[in-house]
């Protein structure tokens, strides 16, 4: 089974070209954060924004402007009950749905837009109450999208294939993936201490990084954010995929050897620091 290693940055993360601008970087979209779960979206905004997207919007509950915008003046914002969201979401290059969503008749509401309006060009990354409410109603699948990211951890992927925690390995994995996105444009990405990802490629990479520090929630909505940043810049590759698994673990594993506890924040903090190491030079 691959492993994910530390070679993986430096196959994707790029020494930046002179002659670019925020558009070349990718617009995101997040969609997230209930009254109770505000937090959940902005953790996953500063994933997004820390690992270099280019522009980033979020479309959450108006309660949460204040502290969004305190913390990430970067993010641009819309009232999640808008009518024009649905106009953002077709000019998107990546959407992030479900961080703090909850699984309200509204938030299930987001969701059907969201499935109604993204296309073949886009990338669309499932995480939290997302997945919840597919695992309700698999018709909310958003099949039209290029490329679909699902990152459930194992209680949600319990709920989303149906196989019990002690029951998912890789061939039961595989056939509950195929079985929700037909058309193979699915990528798994099953998190625990050891977080597994199931690429349209067919292989299962495994996740050498990571520790239980990590254990702390706002945890997989940074990660959430930091693939959607990725894929945004570099393209929704496997390898960009695996990349952004990667440096979140590697992120926590840093912090982990002085602190007994890691904060997401402290993860996104760290990003642009780890990534300019990690940089190559184009054709190198
Ligand atoms: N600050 C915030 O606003 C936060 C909001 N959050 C949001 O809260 C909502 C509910 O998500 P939760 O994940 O808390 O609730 P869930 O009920 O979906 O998952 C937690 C349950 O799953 C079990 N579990 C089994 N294996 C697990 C594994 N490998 N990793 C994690 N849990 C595992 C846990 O024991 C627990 O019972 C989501 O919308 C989420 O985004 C959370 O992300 C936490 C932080
Ligand atoms: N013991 C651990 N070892 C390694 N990684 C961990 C550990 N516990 C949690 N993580 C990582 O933290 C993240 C937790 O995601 P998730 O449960 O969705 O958090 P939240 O919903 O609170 O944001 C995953 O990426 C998972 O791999
Ligand atoms: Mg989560």
């Amino acid at each position: 089974m691959p492993e994910i290693t530390d070679d993986i940055l430096k196959k994707v993360i790029k020494v930046r070209e002179s002659d670019s601008y925020k558009g070349k970087y990718g617009r995101i979209l997040l969609i997230g954060g209930s009254e109770n779960y505000g937090g959940a979206i902005i953790m996953s905004t500063e994933g997004a924004i820390n690992s270099g997207a280019g522009l980033t919007a979020v479309a959450t509950h108006s309660v949460n402007l204040t502290a969004l915008h305190s913390r990430d003046p970067e993010a641009m914002y819309i009232d999640w009950r808008n009518k024009n969201l649905s106009d953002l979401i077709k000019k998107m290059d990546v959407i992030v749905c479900g961080p703090g969503l909850g699984t309200s008749d509204f938030a299930k509401g987001i969701v059907k837009m969201l499935r109604d309006n993204v296309n073949e060009k886009q990338t669309v990354i499932l995480d939290a109450s997302a997945l919840d409410l597919i695992s309700e109603d698999k018709n909310l699948m958003p099949l039209n999208a290029g490329h679909i990211v699902l990152t459930p951890h194992q209680m949600e992927w319990q709920r989303v294939s149906q196989i019990r925690i002690p029951f998912q390995d890789d061939k039961a994995n595989k056939a509950a993936l195929k079985q929700l996105v037909p058309n193979g444009n699915a990528t798994l990405i099953l998190k625990s201490n050891r977080t597994h990802v199931y690429g349209e490629d067919g292989n299962v990479y495994v996740n050498t990084a990571g520790n239980p520090g990590m254990a702390t929630g706002g945890m997989g909505d940074t990660l959430a954010g930091i693939i959607g940043g990725f894929i945004a810049q570099f393209g929704p590759s496997i390898e960009t995929i695996l990349a952004a698994v990667y440096i979140h673990s590697l992120a926590g594993d840093i912090l982990y050897k002085e602190n007994y506890v890691v904060k997401p924040t402290e993860i996104s903090k760290l990003l642009p620091r780890l990534m300019k190491k990690n940089a190559i030079k184009s054709g190198k």
